[in-house]
């Protein structure tokens, strides 16, 4: 990863990710920004061509930097910004499924387009947008990014059924998930959890996750491909 805060992706380093890396199952390097810069000042960005509120990041610091970063074994270039195609789980498999990637953390307006046209001529660039909103820099969504790449991988999570059946696997939203006690503040556990009745208690969940998928997110529901619905699935 390349930043101009490389502290901001210490938290990669804790828990889940932190034991990854220690059991080797990936490798995480941060590089500074400003290790690429030869001005006193450490200039790594300029006022936008064009005019316009904001600066632009400088595309020499860039360029020199990621042509140091790239080099080695075949890389995939990762670039947050608003304006970027969307991350999706499926994305993120596609992005485990890859030897190494490169994330470059924009601040600031933006990095200057050349940088991602040059990269472009040498390895794989991904505009990716975590969400329509604006941050202010690329770094917030690189610590998503890699949680939603990294637990993919295998040996990462504990129980790897969890990976492969977790929210939109199936397309679908996750449903409510309850555990002890079996009443708590007034409210119960719902009863066909306790029945032992797995086929019902499958029953249950796929219904919860319809009704929770066609409530909030109906869209999800649109892109289902056509037989992913069931006769079950459809009287609901
Ligand atoms: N899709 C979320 C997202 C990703 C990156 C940025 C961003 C903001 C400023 C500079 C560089 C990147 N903002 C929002």
């Amino acid at each position: 990863m390349v930043s101009i805060f490389p502290s901001y992706l210490a938290p990669l380093r804790e828990a889940l990710l932190g034991r990854a890396i220690s059991r080797g199952l990936l490798e995480l390097t941060v590089h500074d920004l400003r290790a690429w810069t030869h001005d006193v000042h450490q200039a790594v960005d300029d006022s936008p061509y064009g005019g316009g509120p904001g600066m632009v990041m400088r595309p020499q610091v860039w360029g020199d930097a990621l042509d140091d970063v790239l080099a080695g074994p075949p890389a995939r270039l990762v670039v947050p910004t608003p304006a970027g195609r969307p991350f999706t789980q499926a994305l993120a498999r596609e992005f485990s499924a890859e030897e190494r990637l490169v994330f470059a953390c924009g601040r600031y307006e933006g990095i200057d387009q050349r940088v991602l046209d040059d990269a472009a001529r040498r390895v794989t660039v991904d505009e990716v947008s975590i969400g329509d909103y604006v941050l202010v820099g690329g770094e917030v969504a690189v610590l998503a990014i890699v949680e939603a790449v990294v637990r993919l991988l295998p040996g990462v999570l504990g129980n790897p059924r969890s990976a492969a059946e977790d929210s939109f696997s199936d397309g679908l939203l996750e449903g409510p998930a309850y555990t002890r006690p079996e009443v708590w503040r007034g409210l119960a556990v719902p009863d066909v959890l306790r029945s032992g009745n797995h086929a019902l208690i499958d029953r249950w969940r796929r219904d919860r996750s319809l009704e929770r998928t066609h409530r909030r997110r109906p869209d999800l529901l649109e892109a289902l491909p056509a037989d992913a619905l069931d006769r079950a699935d459809r009287a609901l």
